[in-house]
């Protein structure tokens, strides 16, 4: 089964199963990889009939499994990620003198990966992130870039390389008309320029907010807006400086869903690295994480690679309930309870490493703890920022 097969069917099973919100918007992205403004019109058709009447799901879900049938048939040609889109080599910035210093920093981003950079505030996640996207000069290493489309200046090399930063500056229209204004730089025609637009809007979930301003916006909608802006542009490589910062829980696990899928196009793959605070949710679509400590970085790659050593050969568990340390201590000895850390609000047990987590949860349960969370974090970089 080829990749795109592989998505067309996993967007099948999403509509059988009733999952219509995620299959619909995976839909959207099999969708975009065909590339095809015949099929973007269909879809944008079916996005303002499905606004319209949002009690009609049965019908949502055979009209769009009738696209999907198109788009199945449509060839699509798979790219091949090899090669890296960006190497860095002993990278290190450094902010003068006995002042902060970022790295030596190795790195090799592929396209159709997502990376994590995660960290405590002030470890240099924001440094990195600029070194990488050419707005500050490095001291030290070599980076180079290996992108598809051709760039002769650094002004060439922003549709390239997109950097978000934190804060993203205000604009003045509506949100539409302020995405067609980013393709009339591309002489793209009027219409094609509408289809690509109003595609990218309902891509992003911004359908009933098109004809707003900027400050009728949430400030998730904006992100919202910040990425469709950004991928109109078709780069290669994606920088995002805290993404998540502003949006409620849900919101967050849909955008970064929404971002690998995207990034993980067939024949458009992005390589994507987002700084954030959210460890959990970041890990989950991370196909690597990278963990910066005072400027130095590890990379929670590799299962097997784990690089440090104080915390390398425990079980490391997070537990959260109403218990007294004692009691805790007292019900892991068969465990071989090795250390018991309470940070406040939350238990940080660690076991010798043949102790299983399940083991951990019998145990627990065994004894009716009443547990409000546990995790097993051995192998998350969460492990770093509780040792
Ligand atoms: N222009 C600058 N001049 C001097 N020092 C700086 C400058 N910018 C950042 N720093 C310092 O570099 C360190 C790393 O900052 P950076 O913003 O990269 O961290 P971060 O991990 O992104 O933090 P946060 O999570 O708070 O955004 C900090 O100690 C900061 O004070």
């Amino acid at each position: 089964m080829t990749k795109a097969q592989a998505r067309i069917k996993e967007v099948f099973s999403f509509f059988e199963n009733k999952d219509i919100y995620l299959g619909y918007r995976k839909l959207m992205d099999c969708a975009i990889d065909t590339q095809n403004l015949d099929i973007y019109n269909e879809v944008i058709s079916l996005t303002d009939w499905k606004e319209t009447y949002p009690e009609k799901e049965d019908e949502l879900i055979e009209k769009s499994l009738q696209i999907l049938d198109k788009i199945s048939k449509i060839p699509i040609e798979e790219y091949n990620t090899q090669t890296p889109v960006v190497s860095g080599t002993n990278l290190v910035k450094s902010y003068g003198h006995d002042r902060f210093t970022l790295g030596p920093i190795s790195i090799n981003i592929h396209k159709g990966d997502v990376y994590g950079l995660v960290g405590e505030n002030g470890n240099g996640k924001t440094t990195l992130l600029r070194v990488l996207a050419k707005e500050l000069k490095y001291n030290k290493g070599s980076l180079d870039f290996n992108f598809d489309k051709i760039y002769h200046s650094d002004y060439d090399l922003r549709s390239n390389l997109v950097y978000i930063p934190q804060r993203t500056q205000k604009w003045y229209g509506s949100l539409k008309d302020n995405l067609k204004f980013v393709l009339s730089n591309y002489g793209i025609s009027p219409q094609e320029n509408e289809t690509r637009v109003l595609m990218m809007i309902a891509r992003f979930g911004l359908w009933n907010y098109k004809h707003l301003k900027w400050n009728e916006l949430s400030s998730g909608y904006k992100m919202r807006f910040e990425l469709a802006r950004t991928l109109l542009r078709q780069p290669e490589l994606l920088l995002l400086d805290e993404p998540l910062a502003n949006l409620d829980v849900l919101a967050q696990q849909v955008i970064l869903e929404d971002l690998k899928s995207i990034c993980n196009s067939i024949n458009n793959p992005i390589a994507l690295i987002l700084s954030s605070q959210q460890l959990y949710e970041v890990e989950k679509v991370s196909d690597k994480v990278i963990y910066l400590k005072n400027g130095a970085y590890k990379e929670n790659e590799s299962e097997d690679n784990d690089t440090i050593t104080d915390v390398k050969n425990y079980l490391i568990v997070e537990i959260d309930c109403k218990c007294e340390r004692d009691k805790l201590k007292q019900i892991f000895t068969d465990l071989h309870l090795e250390k018991l850390i309470f940070n406040g609000g939350i238990y940080v047990a660690y076991f010798p490493i043949n102790t299983t987590f399940p083991l951990v949860l019998e145990t627990l349960g065994k004894h009716k703890i009443d547990v409000t969370y546990t995790r097993n974090i051995t192998k998350s970089t969460r492990r770093f920022f509780v040792s």
